[in-house]
């Protein structure tokens, strides 16, 4: 049997924890996986069981910093290599992005940076050949790289130009561009506790937002935090705790939510008291759904499915259905950067055919009087403003019922004109940018008469 390449004795600290991560580039730029399928769950590395806890943080920074300044890092590199990026060896483009986040933007020394990449050529037999135009590339980089990026910081070159051209259109240049620098910076870790905000601010290091969640800026693996395994909270971006509580008092009330792996939103209607049906097309996400609620001792029926296909209990009807549809995600970059490189503008339609089959299916599910809310984490209008006005126009038996800003906080500026939600990036402005910002979401509530 030939050795596996990652039980190579003695390889210099830190080379393996880059390989892996240009291996993982490589997935997302050229083979178009997702980094969630390749960290997680049954496609993920074989090479991450083998790094230590600091190790794989590193890498997922590493790869996360590249994939959120794929924009820059590309117009940098072009400035610097004569005849541009080599074509023939994915991995001395790998290398190259490696070396020049490192130098840039993380806490690497530079000779360290240069070192490691010029190793990881080196290794790899169609690279090999451009060692010395890396390690000359990324010297470069060390010296005159930081003038050359600001130089071009008010592009935006790190959101697609159709993604940017559509956010202007939508939501007006101003704002378009601070929505852009905003997803520049590393996400906080935002979480939903069961009581106690205060409390588990202060163990966690953090502050209580004004719509409850504790957001923290600590790093390394949720898992080894105060609080996980004793289920105390989950994980969820501030924008995403909103939509279940548009629903209000819950308690005792039957609430399906038809798109709900990994169960964030029916971890809150549990936890509100509501009787509770998850159902999700994905078994491997409702497995997960299932842990997390096991972990937070909470309960709800789960139904793997089409959501769209679902005929419901038949018990003549739900009091509240929630539509977390899936989307094109744009709301999200900030926390998944591949999202910006793997969308394409093409998505948008499919997706707002299986939405507005989803939303067709929860009206028949609603008893009269019941409530639907919709949500997206995209921010573009036909997955969220475009599919509610739709169903508005088709169905004379649904109306709208606002959300007043009191409802989530006075934060009237995530409250349209319409009593929707839009929540934007650049919301939540903060001293420290790091600890500002929303997701992108959508949600509207609607009543069954
Ligand atoms: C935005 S995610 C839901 C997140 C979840 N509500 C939460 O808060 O944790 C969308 C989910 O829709 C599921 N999905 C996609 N198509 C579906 C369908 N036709 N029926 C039911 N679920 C579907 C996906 O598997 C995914 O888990």
């Amino acid at each position: 049997m030939p050795p596996s390449r990652f039980a190579v004795p003695a390889e210099v600290p830190g080379l393996a924890a880059r390989r892996i991560a240009a291996d993982i580039l490589d997935g997302v730029l050229h083979k178009h996986r997702t980094l969630d399928d390749q960290l997680d769950g049954a496609g993920a590395h074989p090479g991450l069981k083998t790094l230590a806890d600091r190790d794989r943080a590193l890498m997922r920074r590493l790869v996360a910093t590249i994939l959120r300044r794929l924009g820059t890092l590309g117009h940098l590199l072009s400035r610097l290599l004569d005849r541009g990026i080599p074509t023939d060896a994915p991995r001395a483009q790998s290398a190259l992005l490696i070396g020049a986040a490192q130098i840039l933007w993380m806490d690497v020394p530079d000779h360290a940076a240069v070192d490691l990449s010029v190793r990881l050529v080196q290794s790899d037999r169609r690279a090999a050949k451009y060692a010395g135009l890396v390690n000359a590339v990324l010297r470069r980089c060390a010296r005159e790289g930081q003038p050359l990026i600001d130089e071009v910081k008010s592009q935006n070159l790190d959101i697609p130009p159709w993604l940017l051209a559509r956010w202007i259109g939508a939501y007006g240049e101003s704002t378009a561009r601070q929505m852009a620098l905003a997803i520049g910076y590393e996400p906080s870790l935002d979480i939903t506790v069961k009581s106690d905000a205060a409390q588990w601010a202060s163990r966690l290091h953090g502050e209580t937002l004004p719509t409850g969640t504790v957001r923290t800026l600590l790093q390394g693996s949720v898992t080894m935090l105060p609080g996980f395994t004793e289920g105390q909270w989950w994980v969820q971006d501030a924008a995403a705790a909103l939509p279940a509580r548009l629903f209000g008092d819950v308690g005792g009330k039957t609430i399906v939510d038809l798109c709900a792996a990994p169960g964030g939103k029916t971890a809150q209607l549990a936890q509100a008291g509501a009787r509770v049906t998850a159902v999700d097309r994905s078994p491997a996400r409702m497995a997960r759904l299932r842990d997390n609620l096991a972990r937070l001792s909470l309960q709800a029926d789960d139904v793997v499915t089409d959501g769209a296909e679902w005929p419901g209990g038949g018990n003549g009807g739900f009091d509240g259905v929630l539509v977390d549809a899936p989307c094109t995600s744009t709301g999200t970059i900030r926390r998944h950067p591949d999202v910006a490189w793997l969308r394409q503008e093409a998505d948008i339609a499919a997706l707002t055919a299986l939405q507005k089959r989803l939303l067709q299916r929860a009206v028949s599910l609603l008893k009269p009087g019941g409530t639907l809310v919709y949500c997206t984490c995209s921010l573009e209008p036909e997955e969220g403003e475009q599919a509610i006005a739709s169903l508005l126009a088709a169905e004379s038996g649904l109306r709208r019922a606002p959300v007043e800003a009191g409802e989530v906080a006075g934060l009237s500026e995530i409250v349209t004109a319409n009593g929707d939600l839009r929540t934007l990036p650049c919301h939540l402005p903060h001293t420290d940018p790091r600890l500002g910002g929303f997701d992108g979401f959508y949600a509207a509530r609607l009543v069954k008469s």
